[in-house]
């Protein structure tokens, strides 16, 4: 007999999943740093990695598992096959393109659409119940191309969106403060990226708002230019390109971070892409930015926050911008 037969009497069945299993798809920069995070703070033991480079799978496979005796016995796997994904708690797609030089932001969009088209109704094929969360850019389009292409409900199909945003924004301001990041609460919303939108009435230490402290505070007169933390947030990400080439680590985190308020049902807050129809007067069927409560059931509710009306209209040019690229989409 096989030493495992010798070894083991088998007395119950293996079920298929952790319940816990999360697939990323797509294992470049960002799809790796993603799920090295989620293995690497236990925010799940059964990864799966999906991507078209099956010797790149194979070598970030072979990696991973290698870590295992540090990482208490994940479950890893990695293919091209989407039937690997099966019984997905969570997938995570990072999968695209990357702009080609003077490349048109819709050609982009296009581009990375049809790679969408390959792959959404196979993960949900494979896992009905998943919670979709969209990294790939534009994210935002890219959260309602998903949306749209994988007949999943609004609540689940949710876009990494300004979580970026908002973490930079609050390592900035702890910067300045000499205040934990954690400590540091602002909240950008809005179209994730260049045009995301800084809630100035928000942002507090302690309940404190800097706007009391400084009523000109993110304004063009304030002489502190806090308005240039905002400026910084977009700054940085062309830095951090300009200097490395890409970014991993800290959109890594931050979908490791959306990944475990999913899975471990904590309702916690985020600021993350959902569908923004009847919020703040928006009449476009578009996924933008705000904070959310994030659950295993997806995003279950949506902060209404107070805005000004400048930032109610910077929401609104936003959605307008989204849903004139969406019109022009093939799906
Ligand atoms: N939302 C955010 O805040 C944020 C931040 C950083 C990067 N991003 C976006 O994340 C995406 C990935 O960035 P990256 O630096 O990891 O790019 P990358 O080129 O390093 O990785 C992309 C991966 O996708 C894979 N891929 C391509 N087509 C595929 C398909 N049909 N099926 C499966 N896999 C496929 C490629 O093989 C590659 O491994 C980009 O769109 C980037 O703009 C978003
Ligand atoms: O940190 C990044 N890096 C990226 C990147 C990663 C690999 S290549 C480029 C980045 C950096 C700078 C600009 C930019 N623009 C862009 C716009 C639309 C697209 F479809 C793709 C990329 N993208 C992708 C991205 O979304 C981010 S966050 C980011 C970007 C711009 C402004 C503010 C933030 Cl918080």
């Amino acid at each position: 007999a096989a030493i495992k037969d010798s070894l083991l009497a088998q007395v119950a069945e293996v079920l298929p999943s952790s319940g816990h299993k999360v697939t990323v798809v797509g294992i470049g920069q960002v799809g790796m740093a993603s799920a090295f995070s989620i293995l690497a703070q236990g925010v799940s033991k059964e990864v799966c990695l999906i991507d078209v480079c099956a010797d790149k799978l194979q070598g970030e496979l072979m990696d991973l598992q290698h870590g295992s005796n540090f990482l208490k016995n994940p479950q890893i796997t990695a293919s091209t096959d989407f039937a690997a994904s099966a019984n997905s708690r969570l997938c995570i797609v990072t999968a695209g393109v990357r702009q080609k030089e003077g490349e048109s932001r819709l050609s982009l969009v296009q581009r990375n659409t049809d790679i969408l088209k390959n792959i959404i109704p196979k993960l949900v094929e494979y896992s009905p119940d998943t919670i979709l969360l969209m990294v790939s850019n534009p994210v935002d389009i890219m959260t309602y191309v998903a949306w749209k292409l994988s007949g999943l409900p609004k609540n689940r199909v949710i876009g990494s969106g300004t979580n970026l945003d908002s973490s930079r924004f609050r390592f900035l301001m702890s910067q300045r403060l000499g205040v934990a990041p954690t400590s540091c609460h602002g909240w950008i919303i809005g179209e994730h990226g260049d045009s995301s939108v800084p809630v100035w009435s928000g942002v507090n230490i302690a309940g404190v708002r800097l706007r009391e402290l400084n009523p000109i505070l993110g304004t063009g007169e304030d002489p502190e230019k806090w308005n240039e933390l905002h400026k910084q947030v977009v700054d940085s990400a062309y830095e951090v390109i300009k200097l490395k080439g890409y970014t991993s680590w800290a959109i890594g985190l931050s979908t490791a971070s959306l990944a475990s308020a999913i899975l471990r049902n904590t309702s916690s807050v985020a600021a993350v892409s959902t569908s923004v129809l009847g919020e703040h007067g928006i009449d476009k069927d578009v996924f933008l930015s705000l904070p959310c409560i994030l659950n295993a059931n997806g995003v279950t509710s949506v902060v209404k926050q107070i805005l000004t009306a400048t930032e109610i209209e910077q929401l609104q040019k936003s959605a307008t911008i989204m849903a004139d690229v969406q019109a022009g989409l093939k799906f």
